[in-house]
């Protein structure tokens, strides 16, 4: 039976538990967590294991929802990192999915889009034609990038954002739940409303 490692006991893991069962009815999943109060106990009815104590020969996902510390995890691990796509996903043929990405139920990626490693492409987001997000990206439910979005590494766009065809938006930036953006996004800025206006810049530039 296949055996998958979910790196996070918490809400990001139930709905990357979720997906992955939504495709392989035989598979023995197991949570890694760095928090001792869990180790040993049962989270969603799968074991919870210490992070010292996974076998680096059974691949792994990073299911932790900050996209900061989902780096930092995957750097500190030489795993094999799988993607987990929900069954409901509607990912067009000519796209294109890195290694250790999540793509929850109901995600439409249409054709040309390019999706980096260790990302999340949550509930019933769309990523339009010719996209590229890279690495470390959260896409949050029910957001919409039109065609030929570029997204830089470990940004997040927040619940319900809509993103205008042929914008750039930097790297480790965030974008306000329900915000438009009409302009490109610098690095590490913050922007919301709509139009989507950048109301401050993140002190943690690193990443
Ligand atoms: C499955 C899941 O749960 S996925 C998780 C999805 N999570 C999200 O979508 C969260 C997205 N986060 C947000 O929208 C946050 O409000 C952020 C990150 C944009 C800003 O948060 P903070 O850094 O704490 O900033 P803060 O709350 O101080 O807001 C700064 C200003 O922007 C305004 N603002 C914050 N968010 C928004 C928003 N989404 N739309 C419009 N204005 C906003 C605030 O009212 C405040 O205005 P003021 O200075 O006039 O009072």
């Amino acid at each position: 039976m296949e055996k998958i490692y979910l790196f996070g006991a918490s809400g990001q893991g139930k709905v990357v538990k979720q997906a992955i069962e939504s495709r392989l009815s035989e598979v023995s999943l197991v949570f890694i967590d760095e928090d001792k109060k869990k180790e040993g106990t049962l989270f969603e009815g799968v074991p919870v294991i210490g992070p010292k104590a996974w076998d680096a020969q059974y691949p792994m996902i990073v299911t932790v929802g900050n996209n900061l510390i989902r780096k930092a995890i995957t750097k500190r691990h030489q795993a094999t990192f799988v993607k987990a796509i929900h069954s409901s996903a509607i990912i067009a043929p000519q796209s294109d999915i890195g290694e250790g990405s999540v793509v929850m139920a109901g995600v439409v990626i249409n054709p040309g889009s390019m999706i980096g490693k260790h990302c999340i492409i949550n509930t019933a987001s769309v990523v339009e034609h010719d996209c590229i997000i890279e690495d470390y990206v959260h896409i949050s439910p029910n957001s919409t990038l039109a065609g030929n979005v570029k997204v830089g590494e470990g940004t997040h766009l927040g619940i319900g954002a809509s993103v205008l065809p042929n914008i750039t938006i930097g790297k480790w930036a965030i974008i306000g739940a329900g915000s438009v953006v009409l302009q490109d996004v610098p690095d590490h800025a913050v922007v919301v409303g709509v139009p989507g206006r950048i109301v401050k810049y993140k002190k943690n530039i690193d990443g």
